[in-house]
C-alpha cells in the first residue's frame, strides 16, 4: 500500500511530519510520501522522505506568473504530484496539460476524482494513479472505506475497465490501520490522507498506527 500524506495548508511543521514519515516508512517498509505546500518542498525533501507536490499547472517555462511549474517542483525535490484535488479542481483539458507537464518533469501522478464516473474519465488520460475521494467525507472522522465502500470498489472497476495500468487509491477520513486495511480489501492500492496526520497531536504516532496492520 502507498500512503500519500497531503499537508494541505494546515498549520503543522512540515519538516517534523516529513521526518516522522521517513522514519515510519523505513521501520515498516511501507511506502509513505508527504505533499507539503510548494514553498516547503525543498525543506521536506531534505529530510529524505519521498516528497510530492500538491499541484502543478499545465504550463511550460515562460510567462506564467503565479503558476506552479512542474520543473520547479522537481528541482525542489518532488518526485510526484497530485492533480485535480477536490480543493483545487481543474478542467479536463487542464488535467491533460498538467499530466503532460508532470511527464516532462518526470513526476509520478495521482489524479483525484469524486466518484467512479470521474475515475473512468481521468483514467483515460493515463495518469500513474487515480484517487477517489467523496468530497463530503474529506476532513471527517469516518473513512471512505467504511462510509462508502461501494465507491472504492466502483472506482477500482472503472479504472480497470479503462486502463488496467492505472492504480487506484482512495481518500477521505482515512486515519487508522483499520482504515488502511479496509481500503486494501476493497481493491485500493494506496490511500490519500491529510487531517489524520497533519492535524494529529502526535503525527508520528498517527503514522505508526496507520501502517500497523500492513
Ligand atoms: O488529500 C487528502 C484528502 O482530501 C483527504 O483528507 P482527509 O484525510 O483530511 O479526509
Amino acid at each position: 500500500m502507498f500512503v500519500l500524506v497531503n499537508l494541505k495548508a494546515y498549520p503543522c511543521d512540515p519538516a517534523a511530519v516529513a521526518a516522522a514519515a521517513r522514519d515510519v516508512a523505513e521501520a515498516s517498509g511501507v511506502r509513505i510520501a508527504v505533499a507539503p505546500q510548494a514553498a516547503h518542498l525543498d525543506r521536506v525533501a531534505a529530510t529524505g522522505v519521498e516528497t510530492w507536490a500538491q499541484h502543478v499547472a499545465p504550463v511550460e517555462h515562460g510567462s506564467h506568473t503565479g503558476h506552479t511549474l512542474a520543473e520547479a517542483v522537481a528541482d525542489a525535490g518532488a518526485e510526484g504530484t497530485l492533480l485535480n484535488h477536490s480543493e483545487h479542481r481543474l478542467t479536463l483539458a487542464d488535467i491533460d496539460g498538467a499530466l503532460d507537464a508532470a511527464d516532462r518533469a518526470d513526476l509520478e501522478t495521482v489524479v483525484c476524482a469524486n466518484n467512479p464516473q470521474q475515475v473512468g474519465a481521468v483514467a483515460a488520460l493515463a495518469p500513474d494513479a487515480v484517487a477517489v475521494e467523496p468530497p463530503e467525507l474529506i476532513g471527517g472522522d469516518v473513512s471512505v472505506s467504511t462510509a462508502d465502500p461501494g465507491i472504492v470498489e466502483g472506482a477500482v472497476a472503472a479504472a480497470e475497465a479503462v486502463d488496467p495500468a492505472v492504480d487506484v487509491y482512495c481518500g477521505a477520513g482515512v486515519s487508522t490501520g483499520e482504515d488502511l486495511a479496509a481500503a486494501g480489501s476493497l481493491g485500493a492500492e494506496g490511500v490519500l490522507l491529510a487531517s489524520g496526520v497533519a492535524k494529529a497531536d502526535d503525527p508520528r504516532a498517527a503514522l505508526e498506527d496507520l501502517v500497523s496492520g500492513v
